[in-house]
């Protein structure tokens, strides 16, 4: 076990996390985005895996030598603040994966088929009804009232 693994391992100890298998999932990957800290794939598992969907997206985390201890921070905060964040308006977090082949580490989370908010609104141009305006407005709020209340946090982030 190297340095990075003693963190992965604590990390999964820590937060009660579910290490799932990364050969539990199909080879082949689709990219859909880039995030933060990786690329952001879909993949499908090989069988079905207890409370997990067929579908899911793989949240790539590089955590090269040279900024290890910035990335891992990073992704502990992550990892801590998903792990506790169970609502309808949150991507569900499913646990963590290891690719052994190349020592790359994933968040596994559910797959928003219809990608993010930005996308569905450049998407349909301005072709929404208000009524589905409203709707969209009031679930970002029950979202942001939920992890403010619920969970304690700031989002500080929040862009379409
Ligand atoms: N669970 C998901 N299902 C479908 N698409 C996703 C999912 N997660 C991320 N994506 C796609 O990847 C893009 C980047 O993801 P995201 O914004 O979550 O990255 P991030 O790491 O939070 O980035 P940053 O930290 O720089 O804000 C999204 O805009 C979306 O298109």
């Amino acid at each position: 076990m190297n340095d990075t693994d003693d963190w992965f391992q604590t990390a999964i100890d820590k937060y009660e996390l579910k290490n799932i298998p990364f050969e539990d999932f199909n080879k082949k990957k689709k990219k859909i985005g880039r995030g933060g800290f990786g690329d952001i794939f879909m993949v499908t598992c090989k069988k079905p895996i207890p409370s997990i969907p067929e579908k899911i997206a793989l949240k790539g985390v590089s955590v090269g030598e040279e900024d290890s201890g910035m990335s891992i921070k990073r992704f502990l905060s992550e990892l801590k603040l998903h792990s506790r964040a169970k609502n309808d308006r949150i991507i569900n977090f499913f646990g963590v994966s290891k690719d052994e082949d190349n020592d790359q580490y994933y968040l596994v989370m559910e797959f928003a088929d219809e990608g993010d908010l930005r996308g569905y609104l450049i998407k349909k141009k301005s072709n929404i009804q208000w009524e589905k305006r409203l709707d969209l407005a009031i679930q970002i709020a029950e979202g942001i009232v939920y992890i403010h209340n619920e969970l304690n946090i700031a989002h500080r982030d929040l862009v379409i």
